[in-house]
This record gives structure tokens, C-alpha cells and sequence, in this order.
């Protein structure tokens, strides 16, 4: 399902332009650009500290970033960030369930901070729920879920307020082989059943595809920004990712 298309229904899904950012004399972002299309899933490729974390943080608002601008679905991050975070839905890192409380308390408390209540979050966590096939693990305490499951869960909450936009922060870190595959088939699946976009930070190869939109973030530069399979035209994906960045090893289909 579509529902908002944001202040121009053809604005992209996220809009990045000479954004820069430094903590102290760490140049963290320096001069960022890049769109993520309506639809798309963006892959945000980068080893640790390429500053993936650091542009989440300014797209989310956590931070402000020293210069550029962000859009989301059209509206300005500083200046609406009201309507700016109304269309995005973020998965963090970290683990963002409260353990206690089950499957649907965690999801009716997040829907409630959406200003989401009564039968419309009741019916809403059902639908998210079915989603992310979890319907059966409504009543469950989310300490007793499994990595995966919680990880799932986490997008679902995510996805209650139907944001235009979801970004994605290492979501597969720390899953097994299985649980990492089905959390990316869910996310892929999304941006087809809710109209969702994606911006997937990874530094793992095996989670792109040929179709794939890739940004790749090196040393707080974008190196590229193309489809997977144009980039990969003559080499692998790998090769060319240590060629542009001069990393020298990729272990496993991973950059550390
Ligand atoms: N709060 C902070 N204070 C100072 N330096 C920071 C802070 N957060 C990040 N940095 C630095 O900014 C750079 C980018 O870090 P960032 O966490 O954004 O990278 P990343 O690509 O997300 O890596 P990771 O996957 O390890 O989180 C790094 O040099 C990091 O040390």
C-alpha cells in the first residue's frame, strides 16, 4: 500500500546534497550526495567508520549536520522535521525492544508516540504483524524471541507509522546465515507490498543484488553511486570496491 507521497508526489524517497559533518577535528561526512529513488533499495556499502552511523544520525535529526541539506519525501529535515520524520522508519543498530513487555505492548507504545491509538493501532499491528510474519508472536515477551524475530519485529515497528522511507543500520549484524537472508527477503519484499524505499547500510556483498542501487561511502566520501551490475560490469563487486577505496582485503563476501 502507498499512502503519502510526501510534498511533491515525484520527490524522492530521501534527497542528500553536500551534507558535510565533523565531530571536532574528525571530518566525519564531507560533502555527501545522493538521492534514493521512490521504490528502491539503496545500499549504503562502507567498512566501519566509512560514516554510515554518523548519516543516520543526521537524516534521524539526532544530529545537525555542519552543512548541506536532507530531504525526506520532499520535506526539509531542518527546516519541517516534523514532516520529515513522519515519512521515515528507522531500524538502529541496537537492539530497541523492551524485553518485559510483549510483541504487542512494544508495538502499541510505539504506535502511541505516532499518535496512533485504539482501533487504528490495533488493526495497524495486526497488519504489521502479518507483514513481517510475526502474527503468532503477538503475546510473546520480545526477550524471548529470537535475534531474527526481534529484528523483524523492530522493522514492523518501523513500518506502523507507513513511512516513505526506511533506513537500516547493519540490520542483519550479529544474525545467523538464515535469519540474516530472511530479514533481507522481508525488506526486499517490502518495498514491493508497501511501497517502502530502502537505505540498507552493510558492509557485506552478499546482501546486494545486481538490481540494487549502491552508494558506496569510504572515509566519509561517496566513491560511487550506481546500479550494482553497472558497477560490477567488468570485475566483481569486491574488486572494484578495494580498488576505489585501496582497502586491501575483503574476507567472506565482508569488509571489516
Ligand atoms: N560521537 C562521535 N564523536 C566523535 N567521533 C565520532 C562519533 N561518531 C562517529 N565518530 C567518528 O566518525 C567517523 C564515522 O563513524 P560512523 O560510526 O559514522 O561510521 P560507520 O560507517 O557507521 O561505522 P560502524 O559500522 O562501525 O558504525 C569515524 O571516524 C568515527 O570514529
Amino acid at each position: 500500500m502507498i499512502l503519502d507521497t510526501g510534498a511533491g508526489g515525484d520527490a524522492p524517497a530521501l534527497d542528500i546534497q553536500g551534507v558535510s559533518h565533523r565531530f571536532g577535528a574528525i571530518q566525519a561526512l564531507r560533502d555527501v550526495s545522493f538521492r534514493v529513488g521512490s521504490g528502491s533499495f539503496c545500499a549504503l556499502l562502507g567498512v566501519n567508520g566509512a560514516g554510515k552511523t554518523t548519516l543516520f544520525s543526521l537524516i534521524t535529526r539526532l544530529y545537525d549536520s555542519t552543512s548541506g541539506r536532507i530531504s525526506v519525501a520532499g520535506f526539509d529535515a531542518r527546516r519541517q522535521p516534523g514532516r520529515a520524520l513522519a515519512r521515515l522508519g528507522v531500524v538502529f543498530q541496537s537492539r530497541a525492544l523492551d524485553g518485559d513487555l510483549t510483541l504487542r505492548q512494544n508495538l502499541a507504545y510505539h504506535a502511541a508516540l505516532h499518535g496512533i491509538g485504539g482501533r487504528a493501532a490495533k488493526a495497524r499491528i495486526a497488519e504489521v504483524l502479518a507483514l513481517v510474519d510475526l502474527s503468532d508472536k503477538a503475546a510473546a515477551r520480545a526477550s524471548t524471541l529470537s535475534g531474527g524475530q526481534q529484528r523483524r519485529a523492530e522493522i514492523a515497528r518501523a513500518l506502523l507509522h507507513r513511512p516513505r522511507l526506511l533506513l537500516l543500520d547493519e540490520a542483519t549484524a550479529g544474525l545467523d546465515l538464515r535469519a540474516r537472508a530472511e530479514v533481507l527477503a522481508l525488506t526486499r519484499r517490502l518495498i514491493a507490498e508497501e511501497g517502502v524505499s530502502t537505505l540498507w547500510a552493510t558492509h557485506i556483498f552478499d546482501e546486494i543484488a545486481p538490481s540494487d542501487h549502491v552508494v558506496l561511502l569510504h572515509k566519509g566520501q561517496v566513491l560511487a553511486d550506481a546500479r550494482a551490475a553497472d558497477l560490477a560490469r567488468d570485475a566483481p563487486l569486491a574488486d572494484v570496491f578495494l580498488r576505489l577505496t585501496g582497502v586491501t582485503e575483503v574476507t567472506a563476501g565482508e569488509v571489516a
